[in-house]
């Protein structure tokens, strides 16, 4: 599933790199490296395979879900295609909640109690994944964990799903990603390298020199 995943993102030149020029994550983390799953949606014979990975994630790893909730905003259309081919209730959670209308944050009906799997793109420090499924659990949900397309496997979104108590399972990660990269010559050997180091140590900007 890794490598086929993998295989997929890079087909489709989703992994960018720039080590010269950093891109500037959601956590304000300045990477090498920028995976933009949200090009899955517009190559189906890609998408395809993400939906059904996730899909059989869910019934393997969450058997009880009930609904499935996006992140916003690159986990919505996953969530949606997912809860399409599963046939159960889908919505989304907002960044913050409206400032008009019904002011909701949570999108789309959620019961007390009922049980939630968080569908997200991306994985880097977990911060959005993780303010989700607080949102959802403050609302009552029952939240049995997140199934998402692609992780960093980066130390800080480790500890904090397991501050926070919740299982992310992720279809393809980091580590997969740069093998098939380096095989297929998408990469470097020598940025492979590099990019794990970012990975381990991402305070560390040596990388940028390509000297660590
Ligand atoms: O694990 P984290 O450190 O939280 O980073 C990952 C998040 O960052 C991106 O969202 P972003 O807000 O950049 O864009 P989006 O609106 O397309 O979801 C990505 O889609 C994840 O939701
Ligand atoms: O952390 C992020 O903001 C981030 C990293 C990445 O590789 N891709 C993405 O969409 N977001």
């Amino acid at each position: 599933m890794k490598t086929d995943i993998a295989k997929g993102l890079l087909s489709i030149e989703a992994v960018f790199l720039r080590p010269e020029e950093p891109f500037t994550w959601a956590s304000g983390i300045k990477s090498p490296i920028y995976c933009d799953n949200r090009l899955t949606l517009t190559a189906p014979e890609v998408r395809i395979k993400v939906e059904e990975g996730l899909v059989a994630t869910i019934k393997e790893h969450f058997s009880e879900c009930e609904v499935v909730m996006g992140t916003s905003t690159a986990g919505i259309a996953h969530a949606a295609i997912v809860g399409h081919l599963m046939n159960i209730p889908m919505g989304y959670v907002r960044g913050s909640a409206k400032d008009h209308g019904r002011t909701n944050q949570i999108e789309g009906k959620l019961l007390p109690g009922q049980k939630v799997v968080v569908v997200e793109d991306l994985v880097s420090t977990g911060g959005s994944a993780i303010d989700t499924v607080e949102v959802l659990r403050a609302a009552g949900a029952d939240v049995l964990g997140i199934a998402s397309i692609f992780t960093y496997g980066m130390k800080k979104g480790l500890d904090r799903f397991a501050e926070h108590n919740v299982k992310n399972v992720s279809l393809c990660d980091l580590d997969a990603l740069v093998e098939v990269a380096a095989d297929t010559g998408y990469i470097k050997a020598s940025d492979k390298e590099r990019i794990l180091k970012f990975r381990d140590n991402p305070s560390d900007e040596g990388w940028m020199k390509g000297d660590k």
